[in-house]
């Protein structure tokens, strides 16, 4: 395999009117965690179907693990290990016979297949578990199970789709440790999708910030952070006043650039964040608008999102900003 696992170029798909995937592109090199991550309906889940071989794109092209996905799609089979949103765990079988039955799938010698699944049942924390049905584990079992069952057979590539959607904050520490290892220790190369800024900035070593099918920022988490020079200044304003009204006056205070409102927030940048908010202060106040809050703080993802896309992440994930809605 070349130093890349994954090659992404100028991938389009599209169903019916909603141009799920709008010519993406990205590498990922080997070994490394790499952060697919947007709102809800950004098109992670169509990339990584079209990668995993699940899906045929419209235009473009992807290599993964070496091996084309639509000249090879058996050959990137066999070198990737997936892990979708929906649990592909059978609750009426134990831990251990999930995992057999996987690497049985797979053509897997019975001998080399028992010692892989106690390996991996040990790992994730599940030997006590392994002999009883999964219908019995807690969500967080079922999915260290299901990221076990993944990588049965040894994949190169492993995809990880929206991995701790649902579990307690908990049970999502323990699968962040986990799948940190599993790029650190062996090599592996992890494709991660998630709308939880706080999970990318954890677990990826590189991200590619995703808006409407395409790829708006790509880099390091801190890269991508220290291109916004200074500070961000958050705004709340109270339930009173026009928003129209205190944009206007942000927009006029020299000292902050890069105004975004987002319902009664407005979220603007500053070189020094602590002299600019007087000024903005004393601008709402003659405007007549009223605060609630101002926070200053270090730009964080959402600030990056925010920048590339002028909308919060919080916005666009929320329901009526899917893109077939705002087409409608
Ligand atoms: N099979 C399909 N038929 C029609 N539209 C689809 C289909 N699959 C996805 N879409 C649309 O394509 C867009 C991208 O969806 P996709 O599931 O790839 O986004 P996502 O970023 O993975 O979001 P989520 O985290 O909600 O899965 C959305 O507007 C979605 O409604």
């Amino acid at each position: 395999m070349s130093s890349r696992a994954v090659q992404v170029r100028d991938l389009v798909k599209r169903y019916g009117k909603v141009t799920a995937v709008d010519g993406l592109s990205f590498e990922v090199p080997a070994g490394t965690v790499f952060g697919l991550l947007g709102p809800n309906g950004a098109g992670k889940s169509t990339t990584v179907k079209i990668l995993t071989t699940l899906a045929r794109p419209d235009a473009g092209s992807a290599l993964v693990a070496g091996e084309d996905v639509l000249r090879h799609p058996g050959r990137v089979r066999r070198a990737i290990g997936c892990v979708t949103q929906k649990v592909s765990v059978d609750p009426m079988a134990t831990g251990r016979e999930n995992l057999l039955l996987q690497g049985a799938l797979y053509g897997m010698p019975r001998r080399e297949l028992r010692s892989r699944a106690d390996e991996l049942l040990a790992r994730f924390g599940l030997a006590e578990a392994a002999g009883r049905p999964a219908r019995t584990y807690s969500g967080g079992m079922q999915r260290r199970l299901d990221v076990a069952m993944g990588l049965v057979h040894r994949p190169r590539v492993l995809f990880l789709d929206e991995p701790t959607t649902g579990l307690d904050p908990e049970a999502r520490a323990d699968l962040w440790t986990e799948i940190a290892r599993l790029a650190a220790h062996e090599g592996l190369t992890i494709l991660l999708t998630t709308h939880y800024l706080d999970e990318a900035d954890r677990l990826a070593a590189r991200l590619a910030i995703v808006d409407r099918g395409r790829v708006v920022a790509e880099g390091s988490p801190d890269e991508l952070k220290s291109e916004l020079r200074g500070d961000a200044v958050h705004v709340d304003l109270d339930g009173t006043g026009s928003v129209e009204a205190a944009l206007a006056a942000i927009a006029r205070v020299g000292a902050v650039r890069d105004v975004v409102a987002a319902g009664r927030a407005l979220h603007t940048r500053a070189d020094d964040g602590a002299s600019a908010v007087p000024h903005v202060l004393a601008a709402l106040d003659a405007a007549g608008v009223r605060v609630a809050s101002v926070r200053v703080s270090r730009p964080s993802l959402d600030d990056v999102y925010l920048r590339h896309t002028g909308r919060t992440f919080g916005e666009a994930s929320a329901p009526g900003h899917a893109r077939e809605e705002v087409a409608a």
